[in-house]
């Protein structure tokens, strides 16, 4: 096996008019690594929640991890992570975070039209996850407008006593694109999983991997639309490129598959 451009099939992007049930299995299953679902809300409903989105000030992710800087609206728990558990102080942040998205004065639960989209086709629910009992945060939205470096993302690697009420057997990432720029932008991903090694290419105290972790090895990039879904495997390796023009705002939030074909979403 010499030849590096040679292609997996199994490591490809599908494209679908929604989430189908077989293509989120062959997304746990390894037989996907992505997939697309161009108008996953109504151009009208992705506008309204980014007209609201517009009116008010994001927040910076914790600059010591998250450099380049990116922004956001709503609690991620990667930003409260403590011992590889979660400090108390991610519950207050998502009760005020709660209020923060009633503020917006939207008529409707965007997380939760997410979740009922997603499930459309899935015979089981599609519901926030809880810890010790309590619901986590239901998502965020992010603005990496100068990109995410290179990494993954992996609850077993972050939560060492796992971080739902839940055995889960995959993990997803789950981001609607509500605005995007005309040039840059790009979710590269590329067909690496991590490995020990791998931290020779740790950013000091980042998140992030200098990008020549993953060597030559085959990728591929995908550039959403306004109103595109994107349900990815966030065990490949993967960056975000920097815009060059507009502002990138997407919902995104993190899916589990339980032990009971339940899947299970976290901020
Ligand atoms: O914004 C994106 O396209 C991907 C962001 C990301 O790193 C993730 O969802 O895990
Ligand atoms: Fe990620």
């Amino acid at each position: 096996m010499s030849n590096v451009n040679s292609h997996d099939p199994f490591f490809t992007p599908v494209t679908a008019e929604a989430f189908r049930r077989e293509d989120i299995a062959a997304l746990a299953a390894g037989r996907h690594a992505a997939i697309r679902v161009p108008e996953f809300l109504s151009q009208s409903t992705c506008d309204e929640i980014l007209q609201a989105l517009l009116a008010v000030e994001f927040e910076s992710y914790g600059s010591a991890r998250v450099y380049p800087q990116v922004m956001r609206f709503g609690v991620g728990v990667s930003d409260h992570r403590l011992d590889g558990g979660v400090d108390d102080s991610y519950w207050d942040a998502i009760e005020t975070d709660r209020k923060n998205w009633l503020d917006l004065g939207l008529n409707f639960d965007p997380f939760h039209l997410c979740r009922a989209n997603l499930g459309t086709d899935w015979p089981k629910a599609v519901r926030v996850g809880t810890r010790d009992g309590k619901p986590m945060g239901p998502g965020v939205a992010r603005e990496p407008n100068q990109g995410f470096q290179v990494h993954f993302d992996d609850s077993r690697r972050e939560y060492s006593d796992g971080l739902l009420d839940a055995n889960l057997i995959a993990q997803f990432a789950f981001n609607l694109y509500l605005t995007m720029p005309e040039e840059g932008g790009e979710t590269v991903m590329w067909r690496h999983r991590w490995q020990p090694q791998d931290e020779n290419y740790r950013l000091p105290d980042s998140y992030g991997y200098h990008e020549s972790v993953v060597g030559d090895v085959e990728s591929f990039e995908i550039k959403p639309r306004a109103a595109e879904a994107i349900l990815l495997d966030p065990g490949y390796f993967h960056a975000v490129r920097p815009s060059r023009s507009a502002r990138r705002i997407a919902l995104g939030f993190a899916v589990g598959l339980t032990d009971t074909g339940e899947l299970l979403t976290w901020g």
